[in-house]
């Protein structure tokens, strides 16, 4: 079977990323994003003097109690997603509907499990999983989702909304429901006295705060090669390229294990020192740091490419001195008449309390190499096949070591109704090489 042409796949690992080559061309002019241009959001090279909020006067009070007229034909729905088969219409818009190769043969597989994962952490609110329905037949054709947060933009403590899963039907698309859909959310999360959000996006647009670039370290060289990702660079063997990123078969960190809920309170203490490095954080909850870093004993029992979310701990002498997590998100390539499951692990958070205090970037650097470099230990043992990372955190310190290849792809973080500085991404803007220098001031992860 020939593998698949390569063009399309790392084509494909873009839009996975759900990242967008960079390029001016992308960046249209400042009236022509008809709605973004009415949203308060910074626009291009606007000379910013102070952060916070853009629009500061309104009340719950102001904003209406009923969405917008919804197009003739369709109707505004609340998914409830503790009912199975509303989680399971979700489901099946973004895995039909979130990643748009020609002949949908390559996909992200999402399960329902990611999902509520991803969309029910603590304090989840119904009304921010809006959805669209087509009235004759019921069927979901849009869906946005928001939950709540709180970010820390530099020193500011701002109650926030992360938007995500913005998913139209593709026969519906360019029919300017975006805005409709954005409107709507903004609505919900405004009546809740909620008026910023934190989203990302491929897609160039009015402005970002920062832009990081993926990198993806193989894990699985031979399949990745065989499923046509990875390539063989002229005049080197498959047998070197084995070599090249062989990895030990056991962790080498004394005192690693899995976290267990227990861990929590240490956990969070050391996350929330660590995470003082940077400058657009999430300050989590003890329950928050559970949910996202355990989640619960049953995916924790899961096999292995069932789990969702898998966070390793340092103990010395009972004192939690490090740790690190990544979650696991497969894609299936539908090659010819065999199907194929890419197991695609992503860096989610660390901390080390190397990187506590005034410790120099040089400990931090090598201690970050061990452990990250357990984690690709951790992940490889666990049959992933790639490791994929931002330049966000501190990852600089360790991604050329560990053989992290830069991706085509980047991903864009922007704040609605807040003014703030650019903030570092860990790539030169101009090179689009990783900078060592800066390093990253984004120390969110978001799915
Ligand atoms: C206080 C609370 C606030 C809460 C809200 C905060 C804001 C949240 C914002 C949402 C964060 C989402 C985070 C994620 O989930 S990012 C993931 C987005 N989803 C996908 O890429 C999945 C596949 N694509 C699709 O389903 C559609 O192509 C989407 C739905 C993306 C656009 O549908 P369509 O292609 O049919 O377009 P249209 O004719 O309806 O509308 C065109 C308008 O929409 C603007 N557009 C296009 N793509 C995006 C995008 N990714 N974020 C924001 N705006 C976007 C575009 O510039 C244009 O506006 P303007 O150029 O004329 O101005």
């Amino acid at each position: 079977m020939a593998p698949p042409d390569e063009k399309t796949i790392e084509n494909l690992l873009k839009k996975l990323a759900m990242g967008e080559e960079l390029t001016e061309k992308q960046r249209k002019d400042m009236k022509d994003y008809k709605f973004w241009k009415t949203q308060p959001v910074s626009k291009f090279d606007e000379k910013i003097d102070k952060e916070g909020p853009i629009d500061s006067l309104k009340t719950p009070a102001d904003i209406p109690d009923e969405p917008s007229a919804m197009l003739k034909d369709f109707e505004w729905v609340t998914i409830d997603l503790e009912k199975e088969d509303e989680m399971n219409q979700v489901h099946q818009l973004l895995h039909d509907h979130y990643v748009e190769d020609q002949d949908a043969s390559f996909r992200f597989a999402y399960t329902a499990n990611f999902f509520k994962w991803a969309l029910q952490p603590p304090g989840w609110k119904k009304e921010y999983y809006v959805g669209v329905r087509v009235k004759a037949t019921g069927k979901l054709v849009a869906f946005i989702s928001g939950i709540p947060s709180l970010l820390r933009v530099r020193e500011n403590k701002v109650p926030s909304v992360e938007i995500n899963f913005l998913c139209i039907h593709k026969k519906l698309r360019s029919k300017r429901l975006a805005p409709v859909l954005i409107r709507e959310i903004t609505r919900r999360v405004n009546k809740n006295d909620v008026w910023q959000a934190l989203f990302t996006s491929g897609a160039v647009l009015p402005t970002p705060v920062s832009t990081c670039r993926y990198t993806h370290r193989p894990l699985n060289w031979e399949k990745l090669y065989e499923v046509g990702f990875s390539s063989l660079p002229a005049g080197v063997s498959k047998s070197q390229m084995l070599a090249k990123y062989v990895l030990p078969s056991a962790t080498k960190t004394p005192g690693l294990r899995k976290m267990v809920p227990e861990d929590a309170d240490q956990v969070l203490d050391l996350y929330e020192k660590f995470q003082k490095r940077y400058d657009l954080v999430l300050e989590f909850t003890k329950e928050e740091i559970i949910h996202w870093l355990y989640w619960s004993d049953e995916q924790n029992s899961l096999e292995d490419q069932d789990k969702v979310i898998v966070t390793y701990v340092v103990e010395e002498d009972g004192k939690i001195t490090d740790f690190f997590s990544f979650y696991i998100l497969p894609f299936t390539t539908l090659t010819n008449s065999e199907t194929d499951q890419l197991n695609v692990a992503y860096l989610f958070y660390y901390a080390s309390k190397v990187g506590l205090g005034d410790s120099d970037d040089t400990k931090l650097a090598k201690r970050l190499n061990s452990l990250i470099g357990d984690a690709l230990i951790v992940a490889k043992n666990m049959k992933m096949d790639v490791f994929n990372a931002l330049t966000s955190q501190d990852n600089v310190l360790f991604l050329k070591d560990l053989k992290f290849g830069n991706g085509d792809a980047f991903l864009n973080f922007y704040l609605f109704n807040y003014k703030a500085f650019p903030i570092n991404g860990g790539m030169d803007n101009e090179t689009k090489e990783l900078d060592l220098v800066n390093k990253s001031g984004v120390g969110v992860v978001m799915l």
